[in-house]
């Protein structure tokens, strides 16, 4: 089969221009600037050349800076909006969660939007009678049902919203960022759903700041700039390639801001890593000791600073991190260049790959300069599990009859 038949959905060279209009000034308005209608208008690509084919299981995860294009291209996949140039084509029972406000009319009470809502999604007044009572249930507002919706809070709003896209049996559901509005017990509820859909062999497209949810759901990362897609592949890689660029740009705006003014800032110069011989290294057994080292840097005297690392995986969940206030190690005023070193006697890890972040701060929690994912080192362990930390335990069996008759 190729590829192009077990897709669901399938964008080709799609780009979506919007047209913004911009509000004249009143001395524009009063001296009759802008008579020309077109030059109150502007043109702006939200994407641009967009190719991408999702195939049918499978989970996808749109990630990129605030405004580079997921949702328009979401929107594109759920015909929500047409594309400018380009084609978008996506086969089976599509449910969007879009933002908020998107498929709910304020005025109608709850009941009234489940039965409006699962009609536009495709669902007969008897097919939402027969999942009714499921819906409510998942939703767990029951005593809400009847009230106007626009008197609802954002999380109740939500929860309706999703019970109702994941009981009108989707084949592709489409979810943007919305489940970060729910509280915790209803965000692992929703979770849940999300993995029964996968296992059901359903399409999830999702769009998703958060790098865990991410890790944890996205079997495909989509990352988007500018409107572009500059990666597509693993999200261990694409959440990389998410930070990088966040970094990067932290990074220019601190040299713009150096040009600017030259800095009288304190800031963090290196990490690096030594093994237990002194040399520098990436690789490591379990069990071995770890130096961490910060140098650090600062033209003029800083006093009441700390110095931090965290120790995460790829997928940025923190599997150790601290500080010196938190060891309650006092550091001396910072002047020129000093080496802070973090030892870590033993690495009790299991195989996999881990990154630094360090940080430089005021004693008071406030950042001073950090830097992300700073350092890379690779765990080799003898054991086999799962998860992180390894623990390495003792297994024994023991009689239970036995003990009780001791
Ligand atoms: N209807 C619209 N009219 C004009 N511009 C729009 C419209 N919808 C989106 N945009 C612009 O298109 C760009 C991409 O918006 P989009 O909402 O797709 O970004 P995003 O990546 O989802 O951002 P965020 O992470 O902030 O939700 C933004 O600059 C946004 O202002």
């Amino acid at each position: 089969m190729s590829t192009s038949e077990i897709s669901v959905v399938r964008v080709q060279d799609a780009s979506k221009r919007f047209i913004i209009h911009k509000e004249k000034s009143l001395k524009e308005r009063a001296i009759g600037l802008f008579k020309d209608r077109e030059r109150g208008k502007d043109d702006f690509w939200a994407l641009r050349d967009v190719n991408l084919d999702i195939e049918a299981g499978s989970t996808v995860g749109l990630v990129g800076h605030n405004g580079s294009g997921k949702s328009t291209l979401l929107k594109l996949i759920g015909g929500i909006l047409q594309p400018t140039t380009g084609t978008v084509e996506h086969r089976g029972r599509v449910a969007a969660l879009l933002e908020l406000g998107a498929g709910f009319h304020p005025d109608l009470t709850g009941r009234e939007n489940v039965f409006l809502n699962a009609s536009i999604l495709g669902l007969s007044q008897k097919q939402t009678e027969k999942h009714f009572d499921e819906m409510v249930d998942f939703s767990g507002i029951e005593r809400f049902i009847d009230t106007q919706v626009k008197f609802y809070s954002s999380g109740m709003y939500v929860r309706l919203a999703f019970a109702v896209a994941v009981h009108v049996d989707p084949e592709i559901l489409l979810v943007d960022e919305v489940l970060a509005v729910g509280d915790e017990p209803f965000q692992r509820k929703c979770m849940d759903r999300i993995h029964e859909f996968q296992s059901e062999g359903r399409t999830i497209i999702l769009v998703s700041h958060s790098a865990q949810q991410v890790g944890e759901l996205c079997d495909r990362a989509v990352v988007l700039d500018s409107g572009r897609v500059i990666f597509d592949g693993l999200p261990e890689r694409g959440l990389q390639v998410l930070r990088q660029g966040y970094e990067d740009a932290r990074q220019e705006e601190l040299e713009i801001k150096a040009v600017a003014a030259p800095s009288t800032q304190a800031t963090l110069a290196k990490v690096e890593l030594f093994d237990r011989t002194g040399s520098r290294a990436a690789e490591f057994d379990a069990g071995d000791s770890v130096d961490v080292a910060l140098t650090f840097r600062s033209p003029t005297p800083l006093t009441r600073w700390r110095a931090g690392i965290s120790i995460e995986t790829p997928l940025a969940q923190v599997v150790y991190g601290t500080n010196t206030e938190l060891a309650a190690v006092d550091l001396p005023t910072l002047m020129g260049e000093r080496q802070v070193v973090f030892r870590i006697p033993r690495l009790d890890l299991v195989t996999g790959q881990y990154y630094v972040t360090a940080a430089l701060e005021h004693a008071d929690g406030t950042a001073i300069d950090w830097k992300s994912q700073a350092a890379m080192f690779t765990v080799h362990s003898d054991t086999r599990a799962v998860g992180t930390a390894d623990l390495r335990p003792l297994i024994e069996t023991r009689s239970t009859q036995d003990r009780s008759l001791a």
